[in-house]
């Protein structure tokens, strides 16, 4: 298959905008995000000047994608702390906006527990915001750092299971610069691939209902300049079949302490299609998206979302004037029901491995898990 995308990456940017910054006007500090709903149409910047507007971003993931919320959940905290808000209320509505990537609550309480320190710390209402801010940044540049050691990882572990040829990586919903302070997770490591001349086709699952894979990776896979191919979710089964995977790397919004990974829904169906397929199934995600306090799969809360995204085709991009429910084009008779978690669990017996800031993990074992989050935490003191 010809490749669509034949400029070299290297100097090309997956977004001109980037997903997350705070500024400082004259009008009072703020937190500008890149409206993600907007894309791939247009990138356009989404001011928020305080926690709840954050709240409400989140929730229509504006911004999205489990490494940025934790950095905007911090971001978040340093905002409402900057302009007098009360910081425990917006603690609260920031950690529970969506339930289910952990990294949003670790980010709020990273950048809350600074805040709270400095006030012990008899410092003033300033002073305190000021180390809320320092903590969010700290966060932010650590993700970058992590990003790309994820992607040195990611890639050596593709290229010792698969020594011959060029990678055929399939992957889904979004994980790249739009989900991170650096380039991401999954997406990082086929772009490290790409750049190394490693990698043959980044297969991209469309990622039903909201198309995160054909609206945001498909972006970030052309800017970047690899070849890439857009499928419907369906298709996958069949590309399984006529043996054009060589591996799947996807991200994770929760891993629990045994090994089971919380994922953009569609994520459990392509585990199974590679355990049957002997194809390698990778998981790519900071060591922060390990939740030790969550001991299985049973125990992870699956964000459910509205019907109307599943009984409506919404392009945001394309408003459509006086439609019901989400404002979407209709594609199901008038009040269908609709089954609509945002997430699904992959228990770790179909995980080939979790790869992480410090490391791969394989066999994904809690033991192994546990030791891994340890040797983090001696290394982050
Ligand atoms: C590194 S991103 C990992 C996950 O957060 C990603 O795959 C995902 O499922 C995002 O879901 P979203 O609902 O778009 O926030």
């Amino acid at each position: 298959m010809a490749d669509q995308h034949a400029q070299s990456g290297d100097d090309i940017r997956p977004t001109e905008t980037p997903a997350i910054r705070w500024d400082e006007p004259p009008e009072g500090p703020v937190l500008v995000l890149l409206d993600q709903t907007r894309l791939p149409a247009e990138e356009v910047e989404l001011v928020c000047t305080d926690a709840p507007a954050l709240v409400e971003a989140i929730r229509s993931l504006a911004v999205r994608g489990a490494p940025l919320l934790g950095i905007a959940g911090a971001y978040g905290i340093a905002l409402a702390a900057a302009r007098g808000f009360d910081v425990e209320e917006a603690a609260d509505a920031l950690a529970g906006a969506r339930p289910t990537a952990v990294n949003l609550a670790v980010g709020v309480r990273r950048a809350h527990a600074a805040y709270r320190a400095e006030l012990g710390r008899e410092g003033d209402q300033k002073q305190a915001a000021e180390a809320a801010l320092a903590a969010a940044r700290a966060l932010h540049r650590e993700d970058a750092q992590a990003s790309e050691r994820m992607a040195a990882h990611g890639l050596a572990l593709l290229d010792e299971l698969l020594p011959a040829g060029g990678h055929r990586v399939l992957t889904h919903c979004n994980t790249g610069s739009l989900v991170s302070g650096g380039e991401g997770t999954a997406f990082a490591v086929a772009l490290a691939a790409h750049r190394v001349g490693r990698l043959r086709r980044l297969w991209v699952d469309e990622t039903r209902p909201l198309l995160q894979g054909a609206r945001l990776t498909a972006y970030e896979a052309a800017r970047s300049g690899m070849a890439y191919t857009l499928l419907t979710d369906n298709a996958a089964g069949s590309l399984f079949a006529a043996g054009e995977v060589d591996a799947v790397l996807v991200g994770a919004d929760r891993i629990a302490a045994d090994g089971s990974v919380a994922n953009k829904v569609g994520t459990y169906p392509l585990a199974v299609l590679a355990r049957y397929h002997h194809v390698p199934f990778i998981v790519v995600a900071p060591v922060t998206t390990v939740d030790p306090d969550t001991p299985d799969g049973a125990s992870i809360e699956v964000e459910q979302r509205a019907g109307h995204e599943v009984t409506e085709i919404t392009a945001p991009q394309v408003p459509v004037a006086g439609a019901e429910a989400g404002g979407g084009i209709p594609v199901a008779p008038l009040g269908t029901q609709a089954y609509n978690p945002a997430f699904d669990v992959t228990p770790p017996e179909l995980v080939t491995a979790i790869v992480t800031e410090e490391g791969a993990v394989s066999p994904v074992t809690a033991d192994a898990l546990a030791e891994l989050c340890d040797r983090s935490r001696q290394v982050t003191i």
